[in-house]
């Protein structure tokens, strides 16, 4: 198979994608349910390497093979970061396997199968959380998160939309590395400003931002931040924090928390198509702060950055990694410092827990006493707010050249470091081109630690810090926070969208002061990312509100409808 260098778009044709069969492999067991097929643990029979096989099931004649994988390839193809999971290969079954449950009669009928062949991750976020005693520590989580928000940040840079960040979708390795995966609701964003309507059906529920629960079509990378900002909370707080039932409570939940949007912390809001729907009778108040009050001040700061209302207003992932969360005591670990698990997906992890209720009732009855209801399930444990995983003194970083940029495509390379160039702010790439003199912000890579001399950039580049120098010694800023500096200059994202300069842009503030006098992040400068929606669209949301009533199956969290027809 040819594989792009890192960084760069894989266009070559792959003659040897598809023409292999699955028999190659042999499957290990069965580690995910999805909408379209199953996912295996597999083997490859010649190297013995493990893999993972999801399977898309050809036989549905009327609906052909799915859009969802067809995106899925096309843009798993297209990227290649350590963040994103590595889609290996395409294998085909031609007849039907052991798991097909080909009615009598009709194997004549049976179309075969594909399968995507990634690499092998030992655990998704959802099912390493629900272990057992599981307890991630603030570094692993920082750890966690800024992987995340790395990888987020590279599709944003290479204009793709995730549209279905969730923990089951985070997959992890037992060296530490986090990535993203599940790509069948992804897509392109580049060509669709001018272009035709998104569906705002994506993203599960729980995860789902204002934007897209009022029927908006035309919306940004902010849909996935509000996204890593559920599971950021969902991390801290031990428990998924806005689980809706469906879109009307789910937007009361959100609402709950971060008041409903108005006119003046949200302009153009009310013009949104299911606005009046939604609204509350009630007056609603943002309460962030008071119920995640025992979140640190730089975690909360964040936090309320991620769930900010207005979209235009909302951090980016470039911003968010410049937070000073991930820049003060603990810091993030270094992911193979943390420890190893037994492999835990969230297919596993929840047929364990039924099989464990099934024993539980099972032998209720037979001692014929009361029913004990199971203690109520909570998805994470609370936090051990101070273990400790060696902390890494991080600093930022001078003069990383962690970039390439080939045929569009930017890649985030091999250092992690902070901001570039005199007393600019942390965010990467602030104002200094990359390789090849775009104007696309910098980048994060997997060696996130810099060491060299103290004070400012322009110090030496080195490899990783002893774990427990302290913050001072690596750090100083050319400037201080409140010299303005911090807010990059760069596009953000591809031809999306203005700067997102200094200035506030039109954002109004969402949440009042934080303790201490925090100030909250600006908007994108000039033009706005995200247009209102206008009459032309109003035929999507009918189409939607039909669509609801006539053959889709009713919304789920975990599995709701909009997979049917993504746009
Ligand atoms: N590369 C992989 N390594 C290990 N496990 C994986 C891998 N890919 C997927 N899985 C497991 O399978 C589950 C389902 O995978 P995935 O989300 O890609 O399938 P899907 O059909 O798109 O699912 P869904 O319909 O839930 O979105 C994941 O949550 C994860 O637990």
């Amino acid at each position: 198979m040819t594989v792009a260098l890192p960084g760069q778009l894989n266009l070559d044709e792959t003659l040897s994608w598809g023409s292999r069969s699955v028999d190659f492999f042999e499957k290990i067991e069965q580690i995910g349910e999805g909408t379209y097929g199953q996912v295996y643990m597999a083997r490859e029979k010649a190297t013995g390497e493990v893999v993972a096989l999801k399977k898309v099931r050809m036989d549905n004649e009327k609906e052909g093979f799915p859009i969802t994988a067809i995106r899925e390839i096309k843009i798993l193809k297209k990227l290649q970061h350590e963040n994103v999971i590595k889609l290996k290969e395409i294998v085909t079954s031609k007849g039907p396997e052991k798991e097909d449950q080909i009615k009598p009669g009709e194997a004549n009928k049976f179309k075969g199968s594909i399968y995507m062949v990634f690499e092998y991750m030992d655990h998704d976020l959802t099912g390493l959380s629900d272990r057992p005693g599981m307890r991630f520590s603030v570094p692993q989580i920082k750890c966690y998160m800024r992987q995340l928000l790395t990888g987020l940040h590279y599709c944003h840079v290479n204009q793709v939309l995730h549209r279905d960040i969730k923990g089951s979708n985070l997959l992890i390795d037992n060296n530490g590395n986090l990535k993203l995966a599940d790509f069948g609701l992804a897509r392109s964003f580049s060509s669709d400003q001018n272009g035709q309507p998104l569906t705002n059906r994506v993203i599960t529920l729980w995860y789902r931002p204002p934007e897209l629960l009022m029927g908006s079509t035309r919306y940004t990378p902010a849909v996935d931040m509000w996204s890593v900002g559920c599971i950021f909370a969902e991390l801290l707080h031990g428990k998924p924090i806005l689980p809706g039932k469906n879109e009307t409570e789910q937007m009361q939940k959100i609402a709950d928390l971060c008041a409903f949007p108005d006119e003046t912390n949200w302009p153009g809001v009310s013009k949104l198509p299911f606005y009046k729907t939604l609204k509350p009778d009630r007056p609603t108040k943002r309460r962030v702060k008071d119920v995640f009050k025992s979140f640190d001040r730089h975690a909360l700061e964040l936090l309320e950055r991620m769930l900010t209302l207005d979209p235009e207003c909302r951090i980016s992932a470039k911003d968010a990694l410049d937070a000073e969360y991930f820049w003060t005591e603990p810091f993030p670990c270094l992911p193979s410092s943390l420890p190893k698990y037994e492999a835990s997906h969230e297919y596993q992890t929840k047929k364990k827990r039924q099989q464990k209720r099934q024993q539980q009732e099972e032998a209720a009855k037979r001692q014929k006493t009361m029913h004990q209801a199971p203690p109520p399930h909570t998805r994470l444990p609370p936090i051990q707010q101070q273990q400790h995983i060696p902390a890494l003194p991080l600093r930022p970083g001078p003069n990383q050249q962690a970039h390439n940029l080939v045929q569009g495509t930017q890649h985030y390379g091999n250092n992690m470091n902070r901001g570039a160039g005199g007393n600019q702010g942390r965010a990467p790439g602030s104002g200094r081109p990359p390789h090849g003199g775009s104007n696309l912000g910098g980048g994060y890579g997997p060696n996130w630690v810099v060491s060299g001399g103290g004070g400012g950039y322009g110090g030496p580049v080195g490899g990783y810090t002893a774990p427990n120098m302290g913050p001072q010694a690596g750090r100083g800023y050319g400037a201080p926070p409140s010299a303005g500096g911090r807010v990059s200059q760069g596009v953000p994202y591809g031809g999306m969208g203005g700067n997102r300069g200094p200035s506030v842009g039109g954002c109004a503030q969402q949440f009042g002061s934080m303790n201490g006098g925090v100030s909250q992040q600006t908007g994108y400068g000039g033009q706005p990312y995200m247009q209102q929606p206008t009459a032309q669209y109003v035929d999507i949301d009918g189409a939607y509100a039909n669509a609801s009533n006539s053959g889709f199956p009713p919304p789920s969290p975990h599995r709701p409808d909009y997979r049917q027809q993504p746009h």
